[in-house]
């Protein structure tokens, strides 16, 4: 086989269109970099960049100082014990549930996990054991759920649960349980939590311990203005041991790590934007509140907020029959929304959907979160008032 010169001439530098639009992607309005991650990338972004100044283990580099970054700032951050930089938080999920469970143990899940937790569970081996959500329209979880669950699988088994997973918030409505009474629930069965803070860690206040959380799962693409991928793995003292083990041959590399993760601009843009990201989240009540008022405003509009009212995070899923109603006689079918967006660089709504999206409104900002609105009213006036 031999790659020709036509072939080739598609690779090589590729622009990103959307880059400079106002993004509402909930996959992305917590990734964005700041100036100095963008610095920081192309500075570090040669391939093992970062090994230069390794003596044999990543995360105890001293200049850069990746050790103070590691061990010292990032668990007063979140509020464990150790911490270890993984790439991404279905990477922490995955070593955490290959540790703590043996083959055919059980893991709780909640209701409105992520698919990256069932992936991550099958990868272990781990059966599978569901706190369902209230469902339509807030689809709360009810802590209790998970007595239930733990006790179910308990006594089909014969064995607890090797551990138990609660999604802060979920992925799709942006619904924030009650963690400290999941942790509490869990604790009375002495089954430990792992809460999986893709989308809060680095955005909001989280501290592992207030919330009782053995075990938490960030991620750095999602929400810590970092280049991807990259996550955290923070975990408490009691089972440190147990998920950071060595090597019985190179004894100074964590197995469940593969001996080092991030090596290079991942970890680079992390510390580089941290100083910001520590500053965000103590203005966490901002964007809560611009959340709300962006959610009032648009249900004006005709569309429907579910998940928790009122709502304590960005990440918002709306029903939105305008849209939908649209869409029924739109020369362009289901993808006008997209394409009107587009049209006012406005970038995050999938195409092709509208009867429901998500989207969110971190660090939006007022401006250009009325832009927004008013694209909103704008599209649905003209096409219903055509
Ligand atoms: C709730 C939730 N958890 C975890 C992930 C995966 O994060 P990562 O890419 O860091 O593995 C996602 C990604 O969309 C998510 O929405």
């Amino acid at each position: 086989m031999s790659l020709d010169e036509d072939k080739l001439k598609k690779f090589g530098f590729i622009e990103r269109g959307p880059k400079d639009a106002i993004n509402i992607d909930p996959l992305q309005t917590g990734g964005i970099l700041t100036e100095d991650a963008r610095k920081a990338l192309l500075e570090w972004g040669d391939g093992y960049s970062i090994c230069d100044f390794c003596g044999g283990v990543l995360d105890l580099i001293k200049k850069p100082p990746v050790y103070e970054f590691v061990h010292e700032a990032l668990p007063e951050f979140i509020g464990t014990d150790e911490v270890r930089v993984t790439h991404g938080a279905r990477e922490s999920k995955f070593a955490v549930m290959h540790s703590m469970g043996k083959a055919g143990d059980t893991v709780v899940l909640d209701g409105l996990a992520h698919y990256s937790s069932y992936v991550a569970a099958q990868r272990a081996d781990l059966e599978i054991e569901k706190v369902q959500s209230s469902g339509h329209p807030e689809y709360n979880l009810d802590p209790e759920g998970y007595a239930q669950a733990i006790e179910k699988a308990t006594s089909q088994s014969g064995k607890p649960p090797a551990l138990a997973l609660l999604t802060y918030p979920d992925g799709n409505y942006g619904n924030l349980a009650d963690a400290k009474r999941v942790a509490d629930v869990c604790h009375e069965y002495d089954v430990p939590l792992l809460l999986n803070c893709a989308y809060s860690v680095g955005r909001m206040p989280v501290d592992a311990k207030k919330l009782g959380a053995d075990f938490i799962a960030a991620s750095g693409h999602k929400s810590m203005a970092s280049s991807g991928p990259i996550g955290l793995l923070g975990v408490q003292e009691e089972y440190a041991d147990t998920v950071f083990r060595k090597s019985s041959t190179n004894k100074n590399k964590e197995i469940e790590l593969l001996g080092c993760t991030s090596r290079g601009a991942g970890l680079m843009t992390m510390i580089a934007s941290f100083p910001q990201v520590v500053e965000r989240t103590k203005h966490w009540d901002e964007e809560v509140t611009n959340a709300r008022w962006f959610s009032e405003k648009v249900e004006e509009l005709g569309l429907i907020q579910v998940g928790q009212r009122p709502h304590n995070h960005d990440l918002m899923f709306f029903e939105t029959p305008p849209f939908y109603e649209i869409s029924k006689t739109a020369k362009k079918g289901r993808y006008f929304l997209y394409k009107e967006l587009k049209k006012r660089n406005i970038h995050g709504i999938k195409g092709g959907l509208t009867k429901y999206f998500k989207l969110s409104t971190y660090q939006v900002g007022r401006d250009n979160l009325s832009y927004v609105i008013d694209s909103f009213e704008e599209i649905i006036d003209k096409y219903t008032k055509e």
